[in-house]
């Protein structure tokens, strides 16, 4: 009798569906969301804040399917886009304008005038020429602009360098030093109104002291603003928890809040954060089945249906991700083989020496891919994206249909004559 891959440890998947189940009902590679598993982690953060006033904005990035955002709006979340892109789909799921911020260095000027538009709560701004065009942006819509400086604290955030954004080095933010100068023109200007100070150090930290060091730099900053007549209203961390992807051990939501509270603590100001991989990261998965089995003296290959344009982070960042069989009723001696996608790059890999008990059609699940997976994904090699599939309870719902191959040169033409 097959028995059926269901969750272990750090995930909370209430429902069993099998997974064979959806692979042959929505074929292969697919995501697989939960949508216990996701609610659970918003309402971890928005329980551990307690009593401290608080706002969640789910960074849209990690995950940015229309479910998903439903699913969150729903919950009372609020929202950090990075583009206009993100901002419709947040207001296409049902998420409110009023708890929505947008970060991001180079947001152009119609992305400004549409975000003005809807009423977002907060514009985090990255550089003094943002200020000034967000400035005339609003004079000229006759508006005033909620705005944050998102401050650069200069602390290293102990990740990999492509996701730490902390840094003096990096091209986020005001370097803090020079923040009171950009505050102060801020004051000034007719169609700007000062809510808070942002700031966001990187992604998949996997240790408190980086935030906390980072806070206490905001709040120094904090301090020196209320001196010249600024007040600031809240203080927004960005996000950045890590999550279990092999043995990292992160802190829970509940004592990065408590953490937070702690440094607060007496000061009336609003916690605002950004989370977004803490929140989807293990709540979904890529099923993917092996089309071959390639074994050599040296060195094994199980090639899979789903490759690097479906799941960038192995290539991009030599990203661990747990891969593990379906069926659980393998026999066969198990051995080593590097998990490989079909595209035609030495990079496309999903795992390298993953020790498995395997055979051709078999189906694989890759953990902790809820997010940064599907967002990532591209149509390189002319491959069309995966479907997403929500779990909820004891239904599966296809909420992103797999990509058509003709969809694929939609809108494209070739040359006349
Ligand atoms: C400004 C900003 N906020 C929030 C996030 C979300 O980060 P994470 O998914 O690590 O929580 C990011 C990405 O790192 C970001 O750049
Ligand atoms: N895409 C990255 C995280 C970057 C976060 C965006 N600021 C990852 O998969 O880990």
């Amino acid at each position: 009798m097959m028995e059926y891959f269901h969750y272990r440890y750090n995930v909370l998947w209430a429902e069993e569906i099998p997974l064979p189940e959806i692979a042959s009902r929505f074929d292969t590679p697919c995501y697989v969301y939960s949508r216990a598993a996701i609610e659970h982690q918003w309402r971890a953060f928005d329980q551990a804040f307690e009593k401290h006033p608080h706002q969640i904005c789910y960074a849209v990035k990690a995950n940015s399917n229309l479910a998903v955002l439903n699913i969150l709006a729903r919950l009372g979340s609020g929202f950090d886009i990075v583009s206009v892109g993100e901002l419709e789909r947040v207001l296409a799921a049902g998420g409110d304008p009023g708890r929505i911020v947008f970060s991001g260095v180079g947001k152009r000027a119609d992305e400004m005038e549409r975000a003005l538009a809807v009423g977002i709560a907060c514009f985090n701004v990255e550089s003094e020429a943002e200020l000034i065009r967000l400035n005339e942006i609003a004079g000229k819509l006759e508006q005033r602009a909620p705005v944050s400086l998102r401050v650069n604290p200069d602390v290293d955030a102990r990740t990999h360098p492509y996701i730490a954004t902390g840094l003096r080095d990096n091209k986020f933010g005001i370097e803090i030093d020079q923040a009171l100068a950009v505050y102060a023109r801020a004051a000034t200007l007719p169609h700007i109104d000062i809510l808070g100070v942002d700031c966001h150090i990187g992604s998949q930290l996997t240790s408190l002291s980086p935030f906390l060091a980072a806070l206490e730099r905001v709040l120094a900053l904090v301090d020196q603003l209320a001196e010249r007549g600024i007040k600031i209203r809240h203080i927004d961390l960005g996000g950045g928890l890590g999550i279990i992807y092999r043995d990292e051990a992160p802190p829970s939501p509940q004592q990065y809040a408590a953490a937070l509270r702690q440094k607060l603590a007496g000061r009336n100001l609003e916690i605002w954060i950004e989370p977004g991989r803490a929140i989807v990261g293990n709540g979904g998965v890529l099923l993917t089945r092996i089309e071959y089995l390639k074994q050599a003296p040296q060195k094994n290959f199980a090639i899979v249906d789903a490759a690097m344009n479906d799941l960038l982070r192995p290539a991009l960042y030599d990203a661990w991700q747990e891969i593990i069989p379906v069926a659980v009723d393998a026999t066969g001696e198990p051995l080593f083989f590097d998990v490989v996608g079909p595209v035609c790059e030495t990079g496309d890999f999903l795992g390298k020496r993953r020790q498995l008990a395997i055979e051709a059609g078999d189906l694989l699940v890759v953990r902790a891919a809820g997010a940064y997976g599907f967002t990532m994904s591209s149509n390189y090699n002319s491959r069309p994206r995966a479907a997403e599939i929500m779990v909820d309870g004891a239904e599966a719902h296809l909420v992103r249909e797999r990509e058509t191959v003709e969809s694929l040169y939609r809108g494209e033409a070739t040359l006349p004559g």
